[in-house]
C-alpha cells in the first residue's frame, strides 16, 4: 500500500501514541519533560564509540507532524477518538534538543542527546530517535574499529547486497564513512551524500566473457582505472598472469590500479601476487582484498605479513555482525509538576548500572591542558561551571572509591544546541568535515582506550552534586515505596 502523503510520524511504537493520549486526556501533555537518549554499554566491546543519526533525526524532527493519511488509519483503523485525532493534527515538536555532534567519541552512560519538550511530544519521537541513532552509531563505531586496525590503508566500503534493506545500506555508509571509511560501492549514497564511489568488477563479468584474457582486456578498453578481480579461476595460475598480459598490452592506455582477491588464503596468495607484479614491474599496482572481512580478520592478516593495500570491506561492517544491536535507551530525568516546578525522577533497577542519572545534565570531556588528553567526561547538573573550579574531583559512579583530582584541564561542553523552541539552530557540518572531526578527536585518547582487543575503560564520572542528588532521588523513592508497604 502506498500513501502520497506518507509521514515518519507514525515510525513509532503504538505505546508512544497511547501514553500520548493519556497525558492528553489528563491535561498534563505540555508538561515539560526531559529525557536523556544514551547507551549503556560500548558495543564489540570497544573502548570508544563514534556517534552518527543526527543529521536524520534534524530531518525528522523538522518534518515532524500527522499526515492526513496517518490520521485516518489512527481513526478509523485503531479507532482513536475524534477529539485525540484533532489534537494530533496540530502536533509539532516545540521543545528543544541538545545533542553532541554527529562524528564525536562517545561512551557508555552519558547523555549523547538531550530532549526537553511537552511530555506528549517528548514521547512520541523516543522510537524514532533511537532507531536512528542504534544503528547508525553502531556502524560508525564498527567502521572506526576496521579503520583503527588499518592504519591509513584504503578502506572501501562494500555492504550494500547485505545491508538490511536499503535505508540501511544508506544510512550505513554515511555513518561508515564518518568513522573513516574511504569510500563506498553505493551510487546513491554518493549521490545523496557525496561520499566518493568506488568498485571493481565481479566474477559475472569474467564468466559471461568466459575466459579472463578477454574480459579484462574489454573492461580496460573502456575503463582507464582498473582493478582486476583475478580469483574466478585460479588467482596465481590463471588470474594475475592475465591481468599482467592485459596491462602490458596496454600499457599507459590504461592505469593498471591492482587487482582484487575475493577467495583462497589470502595471506599466502597476496604475497605470490605482489611478487608477480613486482617482477613484471607493477610496483606501483595494489593488492586489494575482500571476502567476509572485519577488523579480527584483517588483523590476522597483517600478522602473517599479507601484502594487501587496500581492503573492500561489506556484510560485517554494514549488518555489525558480531553485535547486531547497540542498545541505547530514552530515559525521563525530570517533570514539571502541578505548580510549574520541574522535579527529578529516577528509574530504579536492581542493576546498579541500570539506576537512571535524574535532573537536567551537561555533558563535559575533560581535556588535560598539559598533554591534551582526555582525562574522563564529566557529567553536571544543568548550573554547574566546572572551568570554575581549580580542581575537579573525579570519582566513578558506581566504585566511588575509585577517584583522582584533575587540575590544569579545560572542560569541553559536548552539547550543542540543536532545535530551541522547535526552531532549528544548528547548522550541520559537511560530512567530510564530520570525518576529518572523528579523527581529530581520536587524538585526545590515549591508545590503551582505542585498541580493539581489551581497552580500557575510559572514566565517564558524574560531578559530586549529580551524584549527591542522585543518591536523593533513590532516598525519596525508598520513603514512597516503604510507605505504601502495609
Ligand atoms: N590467511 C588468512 N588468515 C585468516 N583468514 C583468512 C585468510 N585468508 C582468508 N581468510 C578469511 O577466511 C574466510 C574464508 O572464507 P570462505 O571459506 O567462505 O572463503 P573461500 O572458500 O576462500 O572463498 P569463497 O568465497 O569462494 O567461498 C574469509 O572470511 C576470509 O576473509
Ligand atoms: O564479503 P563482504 O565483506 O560482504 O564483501 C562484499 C562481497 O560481495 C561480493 O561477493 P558476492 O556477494 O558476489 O558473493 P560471494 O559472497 O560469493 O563472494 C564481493 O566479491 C565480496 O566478496
Ligand atoms: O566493486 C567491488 O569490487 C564490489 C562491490 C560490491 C560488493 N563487492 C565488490
Amino acid at each position: 500500500m502506498s500513501y502520497t502523503d506518507d509521514s515518519l510520524a507514525l515510525h513509532t511504537d503504538l505505546y508512544q501514541i497511547n501514553m500520548a493520549e493519556t497525558y492528553w486526556e489528563d491535561n498534563v501533555h505540555k508538561r515539560r519533560a526531559v529525557f536523556d537518549l544514551y547507551f549503556r554499554k560500548l558495543p564489540f566491546d570497544n573502548g570508544i564509540g563514534v556517534f552518527a543519526g543526527l543529521e536524520k533525526i534534524i530531518d525528522f524532527i523538522h518534518h515532524f507532524r500527522f499526515s492526513k493519511s496517518d490520521l485516518i488509519y489512527l481513526k478509523e483503523e485503531l479507532g482513536y477518538a475524534d477529539d485525540f485525532i484533532d489534537y494530533l493534527k496540530t502536533v509539532r515538536f516545540t521543545g528543544n534538543i541538545k545533542s553532541v555532534r554527529e562524528g564525536e567519541i562517545v561512551f557508555g552512560n552519558e547523555p549523547i542527546l538531550r530532549v526537553e519538550a511537552p511530555l506528549a511530544e517528548a514521547q512520541l519521537i523516543e522510537t524514532a530517535l533511537l532507531n536512528i541513532v542504534n544503528y547508525q552509531t553502531l556502524i560508525a563505531t564498527k567502521a572506526c574499529r576496521i579503520r583503527q586496525t588499518v592504519g591509513e590503508q584504503q578502506l572501501m566500503e562494500f555492504g550494500t547486497r547485505r545491508a538490511h534493506e536499503m535505508d540501511a545500506a544508506i544510512w550505513g555508509t554515511r555513518a561508515a564513512f564518518i568513522g573513516g571509511f574511504d569510500s563506498t560501492s553505493n551510487v546513491r549514497a554518493g549521490k545523496l551524500f557525496g561520499i566518493p564511489v568506488s568498485g571493481t568488477h565481479a566474477h559475472s563479468m569474467i564468466q559471461a566473457y568466459r575466459d579472463e584474457y578477454t574480459a579484462f582486456k574489454k573492461y580496460a578498453q573502456r575503463h582507464k582505472n582498473c582493478v582486476f578481480l583475478v580469483d574466478t579461476y585460479d588467482t596465481l595460475k590463471s588470474g594475475v598472469p592475465n591481468a599482467i598480459k592485459v596491462a602490458k598490452e596496454l600499457g599507459n592506455q590504461i592505469n593498471f590500479t591492482g587487482v582484487r582477491l575475493d577467495s583462497g588464503d589470502m595471506a599466502y596468495l597476496s604475497k605470490e601476487a605482489r611478487k608477480m607484479l613486482d617482477d613484471a614491474g607493477f610496483h606501483e599496482t595494489k593488492i586489494v582484498a575482500s571476502n567476509d572481512l572485519d577488523e579480527e580478520t584483517i588483523l590476522s592478516l597483517q600478522a602473517q605479513g599479507a601484502k594487501i593495500d587496500a581492503w573492500g570491506v561489506g556484510t560485517k561492517l554494514i549488518t555489525a555482525f558480531d553485535q547486531p544491536a547497540l542498545g541505547a535507551v530514552y530515559k525521563l530525568v525530570s517533570i514539571e509538576n502541578e505548580h510549574g516546578e520541574m522535579v527529578d525522577t529516577i528509574k530504579i533497577s536492581g542493576n546498579p548500572e541500570k539506576v537512571t542519572t535524574p535532573s537536567m545534565k551537561k555533558l563535559y570531556r575533560i581535556v588535560n591542558t598539559i598533554n591534551n588528553r582526555a582525562e574522563g567526561d564529566y557529567i553536571t547538573l544543568e548550573n554547574e561551571y566546572p572551568n570554575e573550579e581549580e580542581k575537579l574531583k573525579m570519582f566513578h559512579p558506581i566504585h566511588t572509591y575509585i577517584s583522582k583530582f584533575v587540575t590544569n584541564f579545560n572542560a569541553i561542553n559536548l552539547h550543542h544546541d540543536i532545535f530551541m523552541d522547535g526552531k532549528l539552530v544548528y547548522e550541520t557540518p559537511d560530512l567530510y568535515e564530520m570525518q576529518a572531526y572523528t579523527k581529530d578527536q581520536l587524538d585526545l585518547f590515549w591508545d590503551e582506550y582505542k585498541r580493539t582487543i581489551h581497552p580500557e575503560e575510559y572514566a565517564v564520572d558524574l560531578s559530586q552534586k549529580t551524584w549527591d542528588n542522585k543518591m536523593e532521588n533513590i532516598k525519596e523513592v525508598r520513603k514512597m515505596v516503604s510507605g505504601m508497604q502495609r
